[in-house]
């Protein structure tokens, strides 16, 4: 396929969440950057359909585009099936961004004349494009760069880029996001807030999931587990661009390597200073549904309360503070990765569902938190609301949020949780006063769903906050929401009210989105 007629045309390239400026040195040959360089393993979704609906929910954007044209089909339906790109994956974002380059008509063209199929490039290998910009001196300064793995590791592929930088492609990641996949007129996009910055920028991650090789059967019968380290044996994350586990030095001693795929490293405030917490075992248990290892040096237990210590079993409860707001939950249960950004996080939520200035009258009184998880936005803003409700569909997460309202004295008439599919909150909720209610939704990566934003338009709620780990699916519902809102013309219809980065995950490419949507007049 032919490039546009400039000699060296500038694309930006998203990967992921990440967009990086490029040059196409040579001739492009479509085809798709894996995910495979993404090494977040602590990055948990948390959601239990997640594999179930995204197999279902894969549909090839090639499928997708062919339905709106009027040519033969027959010839590319069986390759074509056979390359499934799930949509708003990173493929998805880097196809767009290739249509935008080339332009629809050249991309609908070689798809037509089978030309990407005939390429020598096997589905999945890299698009032949040169990073010129974000290697160059301009942008990087390798004295950035703290950690010994960078380059060979997937994980935190920004480390070369000034802080600023970094925040700065991260609001382009959003522009590009709600002008490639919300499906908005460019007028009722608002300009991109800049990045809230991370207050810790390195050492922030309160999950950690290094990842080993399970152990090769032929290696099985020579191996002796007697707490020595066999000499294959790695344990870290991914090496870029490879599935491959780079062994990362420890400062820490693993015994007796058994089988497994993954460790858990939590870190937790010491949980025995907890009234009825579980004990807090440290190190797993040989009878861990992991196997993994059967010893493990962790930090010890300590009579500082505000010591942090790591926890490694995945059954035991882990203690962590959001300002004066306290989260027991399961080691292994889903917590935002990066509490020193959470106050201002929530604070955010609250300043943008309570903007100062706003007459005492109209002011929000009610709070809905959809997709609550163990509670985090529903407890920490509770003592700005007169009621709040929240919902999940993981039962056992509903229990440690009701326990969290119970430890942070919060009682039952103020904070409601309930197990189950989101969209049930708003027959639960019919004695809010619409007018006086918020909406956060916090679903997982794939975003929400019809039958939730169908209801959540038929409520009609004052404010909606959208926060997402997946700005491209985020762009897509807050677009489907505005439009559905416009179509039903009950006199009033929701406004992208702002559109807010925040730096969850410095040093990588991620990059978690809040968006607020008003309900205007019509
Ligand atoms: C990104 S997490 C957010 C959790 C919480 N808001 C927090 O910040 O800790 C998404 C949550 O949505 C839940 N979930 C997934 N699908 C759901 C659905 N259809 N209805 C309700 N909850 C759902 C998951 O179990 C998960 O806890």
């Amino acid at each position: 396929m032919d490039p546009p007629a400039t000699s060296q045309p500038q694309v930006r390239l998203q990967m992921d969440d990440h967009e990086e400026v490029q040059h196409i040195d040579k001739k492009p040959r479509l085809g798709f950057a894996t995910e495979e360089n993404d090494a977040i393993h602590e990055y948990d979704d948390h959601d239990p359909e997640s594999s179930k609906e995204a197999m279902e929910g894969l549909t090839s954007v090639f499928d997708q585009s062919r339905s709106k044209r009027s040519r033969p089909q027959k010839k590319l339906t069986k390759k074509m099936k056979s390359m499934v790109i799930e949509p708003y994956s990173a493929q998805d974002v880097i196809f767009r961004d290739v249509v935008s380059l080339l332009g629809q008509e050249a991309v609908d063209k070689a798809i037509q004349e089978g030309k990407d199929w005939e390429s020598p490039f096997q589905f999945r290998e890299e698009v032949e494009l040169t990073a010129s910009i974000l290697s160059s001196t301009e942008m990087r300064d390798d004295s950035l760069i703290r950690c010994k793995y960078f380059g060979q590791c997937a994980g935190c592929q920004y480390q070369m880029l000034p802080y600023q930088t970094q925040l700065g492609l991260k609001q382009e990641v959003l522009v590009k996001a709600y002008q490639n996949f919300s499906d908005l007129p460019q007028e009722l996009i608002p300009a991109i807030s800049p990045t809230m910055s991370s207050p810790l920028q390195y050492g922030y991650r309160t999950k950690l999931t290094p990842h080993f090789d399970r152990l090769p059967k032929a290696k099985m019968a020579d191996t002796v587990l007697d707490g020595s380290r066999p000499d294959w044996f790695k344990i870290g994350f991914n090496g870029s661009g490879t599935r491959t586990v780079i062994d990362i030095e420890r400062r820490r001693r693993l015994y007796t390597y058994k089988q497994g795929v993954s460790l858990l490293l939590r870190e937790s405030l010491p949980t025995g200073t907890r009234p009825h917490s579980h004990s807090p075992s440290f190190g797993l248990r040989p009878s861990s549904p992991m196997g993994t290892f059967t010893r493990l040096e962790v930090a010890e237990t300590t009579s500082d309360p505000e010591k942090k210590v790591c926890v490694t079993d995945q059954r035991a409860t882990v203690l962590e503070r959001v300002g004066d707001t306290v989260f027991e939950y399961p080691a292994s249960a889903f917590f935002q990765n990066n509490n020193s950004i959470l106050v201002p996080f929530t604070s955010y939520i609250r300043d943008m569902i309570l903007p100062e200035g706003t007459p005492p009258q109209s002011k929000v009184t009610h709070l809905v938190d959809a997709y609550c998880g163990n509670g985090l936005f529903a407890l920490t803003l509770a003592s700005s609301f007169q009621r709040v409700a929240g919902i999940e569909l993981d039962v056992s997460a509903i229990q440690w949020a009701n326990r969290n309202a119970q430890v942070n004295k919060v009682s039952e008439d103020k904070v409601s949780f309930i197990a189950g599919h989101a969209a049930n909150i708003f027959e639960t909720v019919q004695d809010f006063p619409r007018d006086k209610t918020a909406v956060i939704i916090d679903p997982p990566r794939k975003g929400s769903d019809e039958r939730f934003i169908e209801q959540l338009i038929l409520f009609g709620s004052q404010t909606v906050v959208y926060v997402s780990c997946n700005v491209h699916t985020q762009a897509r519902d807050i677009g489907m929401i505005i439009k559905q809102s416009e179509d039903l013309k009950r006199g009033n219809k929701y406004v992208l009210d702002s559109v807010r980065g925040f730096d969850l995950f410095p040093q990588t490419a991620h990059v978690e989105s809040i968006a607020v949507l008003r309900l205007v007049p019509s």
